[in-house]
């Protein structure tokens, strides 16, 4: 069929004679694709914008490991499922080029939230390549106009670029189309096909699916979308969202099958966490400042704390959350991440497989957790002013009595020469008393200090902290000593603070906008490699296992607070006191 169809639709379309149109006037220019612009009558364009035509300016837009992006990594010479071949690199360098963006799951919480638009921003920062389409594909039964409206409603535009942002919604929406289907339809996998390459006009086509689905269908799709809806021309990749799995075993399974459709290279894991801006300047700071990186060992630093907290509970997620509670949600992907970006030795370069290679490195060097180094949490409905703050098991979604936790702290250890000894902190927790994501990185203290007498008995409060806050209001700041201006000598703490708001204009991008951009670009950097995924699964497999086995409950902690106290005698057992609660923030 698919043969067949692609002739049809090739042979209706063969001579290009519309006008072509550009975003804002400017084009990609990559050093192997000329990326040429849709044709009017695939994307029914309204009559008018061409009046808008510029000259294409030239330039080179950076990937996120500070290469020049290709618009598309033809060098990756991704096998072709259908029809196993390697796609000739000079034929698709000369070609022009389609993008498909298929998001399937559209009509899900995570489409309309976060992906359709970052899509959108990515659109309006000239960041998509000039023909590309976007398909909306899930069960529930939608027209291209509907899909288009609900869209819509989640678009909006950065605070510091307001003008023509209407005119751009529209333009983008007239490349957003929309696919009712089953997950698990071959046939309707083929439908979708047909009109993918009836947008995709002849042109080659390169095509990125984002699983955004629960992940028991995972699979289903991914046999259906490669056997019949993969590119014959260019590459197909596909976005998997978390969860990977529930263990090193069900992630084992889950990477098997999707390899029996997919290679390695095709599939882009995502974890967002790493495409949040700071998490990206940890390497910068570590490798480009020359003050930081002799510091970063056992040798200076006494812990590292990686903290997230959210000031609201599983709202409308219980029922996946309590399948998953917060050790797999939170702190085997988002916080492990981090730390393997914080903890791993110099990479050979900013090459996907260098960074992801010492990140496996210093995964594998870690110790399985303890039982006796965590804590749990769940919390407990709470009472503020007139307002009820909802328990979590008051959640009609979460089965009655669940032992789910919904706060962990956990202490972890990297078992190599530059950290033996130094505890690696990890808290993450639901419904607390801020909405807050931060590493803290506390330094020794000063041996034989002049002043020690100025700082009074607790020398711990003396020492320096680094504090990298990646969420909100991004900044970098170091606690150190200083002395209050004065006769006197007295010392006070005092930070050297790089807020972002402060010094850099314009919005920070979404991490998701980061990441697309990225799986677009082939950009494999921020996607977790299957050999990372087991050794991150194979530290925390055996804790949850026994959690599970044990069936430990929880410790309660109010809605809105501070989480359980357990979480401070866990410190305290290894002579850390958590930063964020030190009152000096
Ligand atoms: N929402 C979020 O903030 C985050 C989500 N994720 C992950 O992203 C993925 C999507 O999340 P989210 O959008 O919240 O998920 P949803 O529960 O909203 O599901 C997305 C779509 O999948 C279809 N669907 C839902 N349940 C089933 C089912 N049991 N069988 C078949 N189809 C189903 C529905 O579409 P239809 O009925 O129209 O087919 C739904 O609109 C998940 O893997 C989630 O874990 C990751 C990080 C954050
Ligand atoms: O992956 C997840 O992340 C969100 C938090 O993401 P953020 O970017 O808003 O910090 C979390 O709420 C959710 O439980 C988890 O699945």
């Amino acid at each position: 069929m698919g043969g067949q169809l692609r002739l049809n639709l090739c042979s209706s379309s063969s001579v290009a004679t519309s006008p072509s149109t550009f975003h804002n006037g400017t084009t990609y220019f990559c050093r192997k694709f000329n990326i040429l612009p849709f044709r009017t009558n695939s994307l029914n364009w309204v009559p008018g914008i061409y009046s808008r035509i510029q000259p294409r300016k030239h330039f080179e837009i950076m990937s996120s490991n500070g290469f020049p992006r290709n618009a598309v990594s033809l060098q990756d010479g991704e096998k072709n499922v259908l029809f196993n071949e390697q796609v000739p690199l000079t034929e698709l360098g000369n070609a022009e080029n389609t993008v498909s963006i298929t998001v399937i799951g559209a009509s899900g919480d995570l489409a309309k939230k976060k992906i359709f638009p970052a899509l959108f921003a990515l659109f309006y920062e000239d960041c998509l390549p000039e023909n590309f389409i976007v398909f909306g594909y899930s069960r529930t039964k939608m027209s291209d106009e509907e899909l288009r409206i609900m869209i819509s409603r989640t678009l909006t535009c950065r605070v510091d670029q307001r003008e023509n942002c209407e005119d751009k919604m529209d333009h983008f929406l007239e490349r957003c189309f929309y696919h009712s289907g089953q997950y698990n339809s071959e046939d309707d996998f083929a439908e979708l096909d047909y009109k993918l390459k009836e947008k995709e006009d002849c042109r080659v086509s390169n095509r990125l699916f984002y699983l955004s689905i629960p992940p028991n269908i995972f699979v289903d799709v991914v046999r259906c979308a490669s056997l019949k809806a993969s590119s014959t021309s260019g590459w197909t990749r596909v976005i998997v969202e978390k969860p990977f799995g529930r263990d090193l075993e069900s992630s084992s399974e889950l990477t098997r099958c999707l390899k029996k459709y997919l290679t390695e290279e095709q599939i882009f894991r995502i974890d967002h966490y790493l495409g949040k801006e700071l998490v990206e300047n940890l390497s910068v700071l570590r490798f480009s400042n020359l003050v930081f990186e002799p510091l970063w060992s056992r040798d200076y630093i006494r812990n590292v704390q990686f903290i997230f907290s959210e000031d609201f509970g599983t709202e409308g997620r219980g029922g996946y959350f309590d399948n998953y509670g917060i050790i797999r949600d939170i702190m085997q992907n988002h916080l492990l991440q981090i730390l393997a970006l914080f903890a791993m030795e110099t990479p050979v370069s900013m090459d996907a497989e260098d960074i992801r290679n010492e990140k496996v490195k210093v995964l594998r060097s870690m110790r399985p957790l303890q039982l006796e180094d965590v804590v749990l949490g769940q919390y407990k409905g709470h009472n503020k002013g007139s307002k009820l703050y909802p328990a979590y098991t008051d959640d009609p979604t979460v089965p009655n009595g669940s032992i789910t936790p919904t706060f962990s702290a956990a202490a972890l250890f990297i078992d190599n020469a530059r950290w033996d000894g130094v505890p690696f902190l990890m808290k993450a927790g639901k419904a607390l008393h801020t909405k807050r994501a931060e590493i803290r990185v506390q330094f020794r203290h000063v041996p034989g200090n002049l002043y020690k007498r100025n700082f009074g008995t607790d020398l711990d409060k003396a020492t320096n902290e680094l504090v990298l806050r990646l969420q909100p209001d991004e900044a970098i700041y170091l606690k150190i000593n200083n002395k209050v201006p004065g006769l006197g000598m007295r010392l006070d703490r005092s930070d050297l603070n790089l807020l972002y708001k402060a010094k850099y204009r314009g919005e920070i991008p979404d991490a998701y906008e980061r990441l697309l951009l990225d799986a677009i670009e082939g950009e494999r950097r921020l996607f977790i490699r299957s050999d990372e995924l087991d050794a991150a699964w194979s530290l925390f497999t055996p804790l949850l296992k026994e959690l599970e086995e044990k069936k430990i409950a929880p410790e309660l902690y109010p809605y809105g607070s501070r989480g359980p106290v357990g979480a401070h005698y866990l410190a305290a057992k290894h002579n850390v006191r958590w930063g964020d609660l030190s009152g000096d923030d």
